[in-house]
């Protein structure tokens, strides 16, 4: 039987998900999408030819419905479509923060949740997703949301419990290896790079080593040590780094982002 799927509130997530399933072989007449705009529908009508449906219909329509709101926006979304929903549809979250209990208090008592936690490489089908059941999901729901989303890379089961987790490591981490390029783009420019040169440098340099850290089965302390010569160029500016607590700032960024997380569940905007 045919799935059909339907992702409501069609973003930067949504649209990637969305991207990720055709281009794994989805047939865009199963694969329905709610927005907010009428504009951002049609643009994703002509795109990919995907159906625009209302946040109800989907409901009725869809067997699986995905979640892609901003966890803010997501009581609203779902005063309108808890009462539509079925007790036998799948609902998927992909919003940080917000726990599978709270979508099970407010639809239909039965119907299964899982949460998962993507990140924006979906668009190029390097995501990391991280999947938790919520009390009535079984192992097909659970399957079936891992196909979708393997649709954009690598999936894993995590417990509830690791969620927040999760998304201070991998759904916020893609920024955090943004941010250093970035920082590592201007010391080019200090040390009198132009930008654009300093800016392929530091990203062939990030692709290298992501490739090795993915590839070589080596631990990351080898890999850097491998680096690192004697009396050499590396330790000097890892010395700096350590000056500069780098690693305790990170640890503390992702401790940080892990609490946002937390607060999101509470209704915290
Ligand atoms: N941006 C990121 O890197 C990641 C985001 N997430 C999660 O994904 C979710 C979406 O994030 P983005 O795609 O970045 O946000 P976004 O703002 O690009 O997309 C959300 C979309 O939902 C639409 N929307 C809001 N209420 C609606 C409603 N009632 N009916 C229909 N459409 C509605 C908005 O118009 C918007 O287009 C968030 O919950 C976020 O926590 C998860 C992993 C990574
Ligand atoms: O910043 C955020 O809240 C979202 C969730 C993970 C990545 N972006």
């Amino acid at each position: 039987m045919t799935q059909k799927v339907a992702v409501l509130g069609t973003g930067k997530i949504g649209e990637a998900l969305l991207s990720g399933m055709i281009r794994a072989g989805w047939t865009p007449a199963d694969l329905l999408v709610t927005t907010r705009r009428q504009e951002r529908a049609e643009e994703l009508h002509t795109r990919y030819g995907v159906t625009p449906v209302t946040n109800p219909e989907a409901a009725k329509i869809a067997d699986t419905l995905i979640l892609t709101v901003k966890p803010q926006d997501m009581g609203t979304l779902l005063d309108e479509l808890a009462p539509h929903v079925p007790a036998d549809r799948l609902v998927v979250s992909g919003a940080a923060g917000i726990t599978t209990a709270y979508f099970e208090e407010r639809l239909a008592p039965g119907t299964p949740v899982i949460r998962v936690m993507t990140n924006t490489p979906a668009l190029v089908d390097e995501a990391m997703s991280v999947i938790s059941a919520g009390t009535h999901a079984t192992a097909d729901h659970l399957a079936h949301t891992e196909e979708i989303f393997g649709a954009v890379g690598k999936t894993l089961r995590v417990p509830e419990s690791q969620q927040d987790a999760c998304t201070a490591l991998s759904g916020s981490g893609p920024a955090y290896f943004f941010y250093l390029v970035e920082a590592m783009t201007d010391a080019g420019i200090l040390l009198g790079l132009p930008r654009d040169k300093a800016h392929d440098l530091i990203v062939q340099s990030a692709i290298g080593a992501a490739t090795m850290l993915r590839d070589s089965g080596e631990h990351p302390v080898k890999l850097r040590e491998n680096v690192t010569s004697p009396a050499g160029t590396t330790i000097n500016a890892i010395r700096e780094l350590e000056n500069h607590g780098v690693r305790a700032a990170l640890i503390a960024a992702l401790e940080a982002a892990r609490d946002r997380s937390r607060a999101l569940a509470s209704g915290n905007n």
